[in-house]
């Protein structure tokens, strides 16, 4: 029995969801697999929030307001950002992720960081439901995990 298996068979969960709107063809196909997964694995829609944002560079602050609801056992953050002509790439990259990871260190929930960094849009369609599998379906997968580790006792 795997721990997907183990938290949606004993109980369930509240996920909240961030996504960027910035490179929608991508972030769009993330959100479904994200939402397909979670109802294959028990989790009703009911129990799910999705918040929109601009960019990628918006999700730790959206991800941080859902989290101080204390309503949600899990975060889901989902982006994409694709390299330009600038650097603009690199702190928008560097940034998102060191606030996403902060979150999931100090905040009281998992926060999984679903955010695609590519060099080009291929890369991008290619793990958003292409040959390189959905970024979202694993997220899913494993914020469940994470909550499931958060509800055991170590003792
Ligand atoms: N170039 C990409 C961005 N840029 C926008 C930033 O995320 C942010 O919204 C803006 O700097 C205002 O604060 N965002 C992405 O998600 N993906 C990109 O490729
Ligand atoms: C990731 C970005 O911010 C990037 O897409 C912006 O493109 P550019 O560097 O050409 O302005």
């Amino acid at each position: 029995m795997n721990n997907q298996q183990t938290l949606t068979q004993k109980s369930t969960a509240k996920i909240g969801i961030v996504v960027a709107d910035f490179n929608e063809i991508v972030t769009s196909r993330l959100l479904e697999g994200t939402l397909s997964e979670l109802n294959h694995l028990g989790i009703q829609t009911k129990d799910i929030k999705v918040v929109h944002v601009p960019g990628a560079f918006e999700l730790p602050r959206a991800a941080k307001r859902l989290m101080e609801t204390e309503l949600f056992d899990g975060i889901i953050a989902l982006g994409a950002v694709i390299r330009g002509e600038t650097s603009h790439y690199d702190y928008v990259c560097a940034e998102t992720a060191k606030g996403l990871a902060e979150l999931s260190l100090q905040g009281a929930n998992p926060v999984m960081f679903g955010v695609l960094t590519t060099d080009n849009i291929e890369q991008a369609l290619n793990r958003s439901g292409g040959k390189g599998g959905n970024k979202g379906r694993d997220c899913a997968q494993g914020v469940l995990q994470m909550i499931n580790l958060d509800r055991r006792d170590f003792s």
